[in-house]
């Protein structure tokens, strides 16, 4: 065949390898160092981060994938926007000590008053009891260990512990002054009689969990023999709240302190924790819409975003036992000067003993 001066020559490789020669970034770099593959890599990197941040954020997994052991805690699962907001922002947490600790008292609502508190997007609440001040085990381990027991928490947010037992126990007052001479403090209390009534029912429930025998309530409380109140029963002790106030008083102003109304709080916890965010500091967040009352529970529970509500557990709201109405009587009489008390230590007034008991409260909503 003949072929014209215009024909074209392609190159030939000089070896038997037909295959075009990839376009490295420089002449002795890995074949595998292309501009393309380098794009591809970068675009997954990006793309699996994406999908990690969405997963932790959006709490679609839990895991200590999203934690870093030695400083952060399991990011929860959001339930509104605003755990999403403080979930955006953990990277800048740390872990401190409280600057607010709710001390008490025991069965007074406590828990319920943490759970409501939590809801505020600028406060972070230790999930447990710590029990760091009341126990001489824990509070010889140090401040270092009391402050690894707090949530993460950033700068702009308050931390709070609750551990009931503080408001009775006799050292923690001065080791609290110790710690933070200007913390502010929570007191929860409630009517007395159901007040001890409701301690009881713990102690009952426990030992009852574990076979063991429990005397009625009007046993307990009321000496047999003489037929006097005993005092130096834990379930009526823990009740005497002018007792155990003077003695926080002696290491606390009474502006640290500020008194919450346990019997208020089930029936108005908005009204109650207005008053709670102003002594704290806190802008008003919290609203009406927060509580929702579940007629099953006969409490009020946390309405979230989805339109689900939150509950205490079934610890909180037990039934209680009817007791004996003269021992009810004698009660509020042996209450009632030691409450007196109370309202001119603390300049605040109450309505006890309350007109109704608990089940009728109840049934008011
Ligand atoms: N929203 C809501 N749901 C359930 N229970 C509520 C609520 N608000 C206040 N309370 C009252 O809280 C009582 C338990 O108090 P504490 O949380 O302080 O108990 S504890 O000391 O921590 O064991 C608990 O006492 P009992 O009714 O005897 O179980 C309740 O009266």
């Amino acid at each position: 065949m003949v072929f014209n001066n215009k024909v074209k020559y392609t190159a030939v490789p000089l070896e038997a390898d037909d295959t075009p020669t990839k376009k490295t970034l420089c002449s002795h770099c890995s074949p595998y160092l292309t501009k393309k593959n380098i794009s591809a890599f970068v675009i997954i990197l990006i793309l699996s981060t994406a999908f990690f941040l969405v997963a932790c954020i959006g709490g679609n997994f839990q895991s200590k994938v999203c934690s870093d052991n030695n400083s952060m805690h399991l990011i929860s699962k959001p339930q509104n926007k605003y755990h999403m907001q403080k979930n955006l922002k953990i990277a800048h947490s740390r872990r401190r000590l409280p600057h607010c600790i709710i001390i008490g008292v025991r069965k007074g609502g406590t828990r319920a008053l943490l759970q409501y508190l939590k809801i505020h997007p600028d406060v972070q609440v230790a999930p447990d009891e710590i029990h760091f001040f009341d126990s001489n085990e824990n509070y010889s381990k140090g401040i270092d260990w009391y402050r690894r027991r707090m949530p993460q928490s950033f700068d702009e947010q308050i931390t709070i512990e609750k551990s009931p037992n503080y408001f009775v126990d006799w050292n923690t007052p001065s080791r609290v002054k110790m710690m933070n001479a200007s913390i502010k403090l929570l007191l929860i209390v409630k009517d007395p009689f159901y007040r001890a009534v409701s301690d009881y029912v713990q102690i009952r429930e426990n030992r009852l969990e574990k076979d063991m025998e429990m005397e009625e309530f009007e046993d307990l409380a009321i000496d047999p023999i003489s037929g006097n109140v005993r005092i130096n029963y834990k379930a009526i002790n823990r009740s005497l709240y002018y007792i155990h106030t003077k003695r926080w008083l002696k290491f606390f102003p009474l502006e640290q302190i500020h008194i919450v109304d346990g019997d208020n709080l089930v029936l108005r916890p908005f009204e109650e924790m207005e008053k709670v965010e102003t002594f704290l500091g806190l802008r008003h967040y919290l609203s009406d819409d927060h509580f929702v009352f579940d007629r099953k529970k006969g409490f009020y529970c946390i309405h979230r975003e989805n339109g689900a509500h939150k509950c205490l557990n079934r610890t909180k709201g037990r039934p209680h036992p009817k007791i004996d109405p003269d021992v009810m009587n004698q009660l509020n009489d042996f209450f009632e000067p030691y409450n007196q008390q109370f309202y001119e230590l603390v300049g605040k007034t109450f309505k006890w003993p309350k007109a109704v008991g608990k089940r009728s409260l109840k049934r008011k909503h």
